[in-house]
């Protein structure tokens, strides 16, 4: 539009008012340039809104066409607000009122290569004003609602990564991070750990403290997992009353001395239960997450290893190196 209009001030030989609107112009188009190749948008955005209030007020100056210059000056609200936000949109529609007002009323329009009635000039700042404020209003209801849109997606997206009752990754969520994981260790060469742990005859626990009771020790206890792992593992409500683990930058024997120690803590714990109390035991199958070895493999692996503890007593961490451990004390 600004182009077309430059255009049209060359036609008719308005070289000055020409030549600002093909500068305003090219102001404009640099803006989205820098705005697209950098993807910074706070420079272009102040450039683009100097570049607009100078030709407005060029336009108030000159006249423009047939003293209709001055209406285009509404252009500055909606920009304003939209470009910089609320508060520094704001900030700089004041300062271009105040100049405006200093070049139209200053000892009676002196500045001005033009003239306007001074009811023309009180109702073009009125109305500048009005339009200012349902600008601001608009963009205020806008980024209510944009920031509501982002809450309600933020909340979405926790709710379909967590689980519900006890708040840890669910397992969706779990096969995404050790998916990123594998791909960490394909590149590093590393390896990490996988930990299956299963709560021990945990039905008996619903049967004597009921389904409630039973919810609150999986609460309880996921809030002593998180506790207990470093700051990058992650602890997964995996079914029911499975959690999963995933240690990165571990290996077997770390990653076995860290079930151990779960293991032994949780044994000690009174889980409290309104006024009565209870101990569990874990059954943790460990096993290597490596690049040589598929996802699904590793994840089959542990689970082998949960089932080994459950069917050795329970109550005990396996992995390869514990079974072979005891195959050779057997032997
Ligand atoms: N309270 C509660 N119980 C659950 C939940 N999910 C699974 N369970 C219970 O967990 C129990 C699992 O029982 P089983 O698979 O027989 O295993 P177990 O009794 O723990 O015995 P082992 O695993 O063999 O030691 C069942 O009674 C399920 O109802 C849950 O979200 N809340």
């Amino acid at each position: 539009m600004t182009a077309i209009m430059g255009g049209n001030a060359l036609i008719h030989d308005n070289y000055l008012l020409a030549s600002s609107l093909l500068l305003a112009c090219i102001c404009f188009y640099g803006g989205h340039f820098y705005l697209k190749t950098t993807q910074h948008h706070k420079e272009p955005a102040t450039g683009v809104l100097i570049a607009l209030s100078s030709l407005m007020l060029y336009l108030i100056y000159s006249g423009g066409v047939d003293n209709t210059g001055p209406l285009w000056i509404y252009i500055i609200p909606p920009v304003a607000l939209f470009l910089g936000g609320l508060s520094v949109g704001l900030f700089n529609i004041f300062v271009f009122i105040s100049l405006a007002i200093l070049l139209m009323f200053y000892d009676n329009g002196a500045l001005l290569a033009t003239e306007y009635s001074v009811s023309f000039k009180l109702r073009l700042i009125y109305s500048f004003l009005t339009v200012t404020f349902l600008s601001y209003c608009y963009e205020y209801s806008r980024k209510l609602s944009l920031n509501n849109i982002k809450e309600l997606s933020e909340k979405f997206e926790k709710m379909a990564k967590h689980d519900a009752l006890t708040g840890l990754s669910n397992r969706r969520d779990m096969m995404d991070k050790i998916q990123i994981e594998y791909a960490r260790i394909s590149r590093s060469h590393n390896t990490a750990c996988l930990l299956l742990c299963d709560i021990d005859h945990f039905k008996q626990v619903n049967d004597n403290y009921g389904h409630e009771a039973g919810d609150i020790i999986l609460t309880q206890l996921s809030t002593h997992f998180k506790n207990m792992v470093r700051q990058q593992d992650v602890v997964s409500r995996w079914g029911g009353e499975e959690f999963l683990f995933l240690l990165p930058d571990a290996n077997l024997n770390s990653a076995e001395a860290a079930a151990e120690n779960i293991r032994e803590k949780i044994a000690d714990i009174q889980f409290k239960i309104g006024k009565s109390s209870t101990k569990i035991t874990l059954s943790i199958g460990v096993s290597t997450l490596s690049e040589n070895r598929s996802i699904t493999d590793s994840i089959g692996k542990a689970d082998k290893f949960l089932y080994k503890a459950k069917q050795n007593g329970r109550n005990q961490v396996c992995s390869s190196k514990s079974v072979a451990l005891n195959k050779n004390t057997t032997n």
